[in-house]
């Protein structure tokens, strides 16, 4: 008898919790004795993320572009690719934070028709704090977005409540309740949920799964197969590019402009350091960031510490942790945003990288 393989799909906002949600994940899992697989769609082209999943986690990196809409067609063939290549127990993808989760599942689901593989649900991590801000104002194309998300999960994780007041609480349950009655609704900081009943809520995905009010739950089932490799799919292009690549092969097109139309406002800044920069000035630079840039994250050498570090840049929150990175991992960071300066922003980070070389001269 042929075995499916359970597949999850991880949404959510830009820097709103995904993969925190996702090393909880694989924890669970290896816990248990499985094995999960990961692949991982970053909209520029370093998956940094990655380095924070474990080296034994077998993962594929689709990155310069959004598996939504300009590299979906690769989909399936990296999910075949998985399955043939490390037989995993149970599969994730994690989206990048500006796709339309409905074309993802409509790109899964097209893979369905001819893998052994059972999607097993949405997952749609929530930035509670930054969703309340962007309610207050009710538009935009990241609220809608966000609201897209939301309206598409089977499970929502209402995560960093350590920036809601209890007052707010209500007001964000309410919100969520009404775009999405469906799912079940999980309150977290730093994506601390019960994996174990947050999984159990997930069943298949039905055809009208939005408005769907029954939920299966169905039992993953699978043999341990422990294998290990990664595999890197990225494009060669400039440094700052449009989320759209012509040059990709588009295999469905019937929901194209309607993908597009989600986030086709996002532009992406890649910077890689030539050499080290002094960290209370690069710290300013991130604190001084236009509100344009909503994302940022890179790994970077410090001119004054000895270790490097991982920094990240979440809807005005940034954090720093120190990481050893395996292999040859060039120093870089990434901006996403909207309609930010590309040329004022390389121009300050050029300026930091001379007074960086100053220093170590
Ligand atoms: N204050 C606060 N920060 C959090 C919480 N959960 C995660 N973070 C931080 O938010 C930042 C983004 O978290 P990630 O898990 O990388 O978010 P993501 O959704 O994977 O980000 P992208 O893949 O870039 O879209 C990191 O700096 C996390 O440490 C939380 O509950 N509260």
């Amino acid at each position: 008898m042929s075995q499916t393989t359970p597949i999850y799909i991880l949404s959510g906002f830009l820097g709103s919790g995904k993969t925190t949600l996702l090393q909880q994940l694989i924890d669970h899992w290896q816990g248990e004795g499985l094995l999960p697989a990961v692949i991982m769609n970053e909209v520029g082209d370093v998956n940094l993320d990655g380095l924070q999943v474990q080296e034994q986690v077998p993962m594929t990196e689709m990155l310069s572009g959004c598996i939504c809409c300009s590299i979906r067609g690769d989909l399936s063939g990296e999910i075949a690719g998985l399955i043939q290549r490390e037989a995993p127990d149970v599969i994730v993808v994690e989206a990048t934070g500006i796709a339309n989760p409905m074309e993802i599942l409509e790109g899964v689901s097209e893979a369905a028709l001819y893998l052994p593989i059972d999607l097993r649900g949405i997952m749609t991590v929530v930035d509670s704090a930054h969703l309340l801000e962007l309610y207050n104002v009710q538009k935009g194309k990241t609220y809608r977005l966000m609201q897209e998300q939301i309206r598409c999960a089977s499970a929502l994780i209402l995560n960093k409540m350590d920036r809601v007041t209890e007052d707010e609480e209500g007001l964000l349950q309410s919100i969520v309740e009404r775009w999405n009655g469906y799912a079940g609704v999980w309150k977290a900081v730093r994506c601390r949920v019960d994996i174990p009943a947050l999984l159990d809520a997930l069943g298949g995905v039905k055809a009208d799964w939005t408005r769907a009010a029954d939920n299966e739950s169905k039992q993953a089932a699978g043999e341990l197969v422990p294998q290990n490799g990664r595999e890197q799919k990225a494009e060669p292009h400039g440094e700052s590019q449009p989320l759209h690549h012509p040059h990709h092969a588009h295999k469905s097109h019937h929901h194209e402009s309607h993908a597009h139309e989600s986030h086709d406002h996002v532009m992406v800044y890649t910077h890689y350091f030539k050499g080290p920069v002094e960290s209370m000035a690069f710290e300013r630079l991130i604190a001084n960031l236009p509100r344009d840039v909503y994302r940022a994250k890179g790994v970077l050498t410090f001119s004054d510490t000895a270790s490097r570090f991982l920094f990240q840049y979440a809807f005005r929150e940034s954090d720093f942790m120190k990481i050893t990175p395996q292999g040859n991992v060039p120093d870089v960071a990434v901006f996403i945003g909207e309609h930010f300066s590309r040329s004022e922003l390389e121009q300050a980070l050029l300026s930091l990288e001379q007074s960086g070389l100053r220093e170590t001269d």
